[in-house]
């Protein structure tokens, strides 16, 4: 019995594990089964992404397709349009040729048939060319006929007169102080003794010109920068003349057309109402002996012209000549040079003067009053402080530059007006000062050297 029992109780235990081993192979099956479908699911998903952008892009490159086909289409049909208009225009260019040709040819053969024709013609060409001509040049002839009629001559550099007599307005007034005898050169320094001779000189010139008396010719000469050009250029002012300036050296470079170019000046300047100061620069260059062996044949004609010009005493025109160099002159130059004044350099004195009226001039006064643009350039511009440059440190600075010509003293202030730009402050002192004067003197010396030896 009890065999029995345990066997029975054997084939449950079995049976019971039977069962789980079943239902564990289910379970297993059954994970098995999901995971499939989940890969299966996964897979489908990939495809249909897949499938999708495949479609996507077969769409694109269709419709990439239809526009590239649109526009070759497109391209196409205006090619042939341009080529089409090209051959239209160039047939009607053809037939217009061919048409004018054929004109040409038929006026030709017309022409050469007909010989009243052809007389016709050349002498209608001939009197076309003829007109063309005659109105160019005499164009030519007449404006520099009017030019020279009321023009202004070309050697002439600087004037009071006005290049066309219509326009007239003085550039160079002359103060009511010439003619009673007030005449002061306040910006010209020169040695007392000279400047009373200068002064005296303007007065008789403009009397001289009020009483209808003939000119008295001068020449000025003496080192380069001493103030012959300024006291030419404020005697016409002061003597209430015309002015007009001209240097010697434009004179050779003319060649056969300076005879005419002296004449032109000479009956231009007799135009002048007031009469005319007509200052020739470096006189040498042009009026030198006739002998000389380098002047040509040109320069000695321009000689001649100017003293068949200058034979007799005018009452038109003073002639006032400058030259470094007065020996170099024709002597029949000199001979009709009724005045003649040395400008030497300055001496201690007149340095020193001339050292405070630059130094008024471009540090003290350097306010341009006369203009807006002056006066709005003023209120922007640091002004410039002059601070103990007494008369003493001037008279000592004029002692060391022994030796300085006018024009010289004048660039040795621009140079110290230039200094004092440079420092911050814009101040004046004696230190900068007797810097520059230092610095000024070495570079004279230095000039005077190299001068020297390039002499020898
Ligand atoms: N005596 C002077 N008084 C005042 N300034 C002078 C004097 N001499 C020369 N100067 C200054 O030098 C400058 C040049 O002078 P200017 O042209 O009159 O000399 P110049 O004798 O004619 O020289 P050049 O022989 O080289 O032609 C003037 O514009 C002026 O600033």
């Amino acid at each position: 019995m009890q065999t029995e029992h345990e066997a029975q109780r054997r084939q449950d235990a079995e049976l019971v594990k039977m069962q789980q081993a079943s239902a564990l192979r289910k379970e297993e099956a059954r994970r098995a089964t999901e995971q499939k479908i989940l890969e299966q699911m996964l897979q489908e998903k990939k495809e249909k992404a897949e499938i999708e952008r495949e479609t996507a892009k077969a769409k694109a490159l269709a419709e990439g397709e239809g526009r590239a086909r649109e526009a070759k289409l497109l391209e196409d049909y205006n090619k042939r349009m341009i080529l089409e208009r090209m051959s239209g225009e160039r047939e009607k260019w053809i037939a217009a040729i061919n048409t004018t040709f054929s004109h040409i040819q038929g006026g030709f053969t017309m022409l050469l048939t007909d010989r009243s024709k052809l007389l016709m013609g050349i002498g209608g060409v001939t009197a076309l060319a003829a007109g063309v001509y005659t109105t160019r040049e005499g164009a030519k002839v007449t404006w520099g006929y009017i030019n020279r009629i009321l023009g202004q001559p070309s050697l002439i550099r600087e004037s009071s007169m006005p290049k066309f007599p219509l326009l007239r307005f003085n550039a160079l007034k002359p103060t009511s102080a010439s003619l009673s005898g007030g005449a002061g050169f306040e910006n010209v320094i020169l040695h007392p003794s000279l400047k009373r001779r200068i002064e005296h000189l303007a007065r008789a010139t403009a009397n001289t010109k009020a009483h209808d008396a003939p000119f008295r010719n001068m020449m000025f000469y003496g080192p380069p920068g001493t103030g012959k050009t300024l006291v030419a250029r404020e005697m016409a002012r002061k003597s209430g003349l015309d002015y007009a300036m001209m240097t010697g050296g434009d004179v050779a470079p003319l060649g056969s057309e300076a005879v005419t170019k002296i004449h032109q000046i000479f009956d231009w300047a007799k135009k002048s109402r007031k009469g005319m100061l007509l200052f020739i620069d470096e006189a040498d260059a042009f009026l030198c002996e006739r002998n000389s062996t380098h002047m040509s044949e040109a320069q000695r004609s321009a000689l001649n012209a100017l003293l068949f010009r200058t034979g007799d005493q005018s009452r038109d025109i003073v002639l006032v000549l400058a030259t470094n160099r007065p020996s170099d002159l024709d002597a029949a130059i000199t001979d009709r040079i009724d005045e003649v004044i040395e400008f030497p350099l300055p001496g201690d004195e007149e340095r020193f003067q001339l050292l405070r009226l630059y130094l008024n001039q471009y540090m003290l006064k350097e306010d341009d009053k006369g203009s807006l643009w002056g006066t709005l350039l003023n209120k922007q511009r640091q002004k410039i402080q002059v601070k103990d440059i007494t008369d003493d440190l001037l008279r000592e600075a004029a002692r060391k530059i022994n030796g300085f010509s006018g024009r010289e003293i004048a660039k040795l202030m621009a140079s110290v007006q230039a200094a004092v730009y440079g420092r911050p402050d814009c101040v004046l002192d004696p230190q900068l000062f007797m810097e520059v004067v230092e610095y000024k003197v070495a570079e004279h010396q230095q000039r005077i050297k190299l001068a020297s030896e390039a002499a020898t």
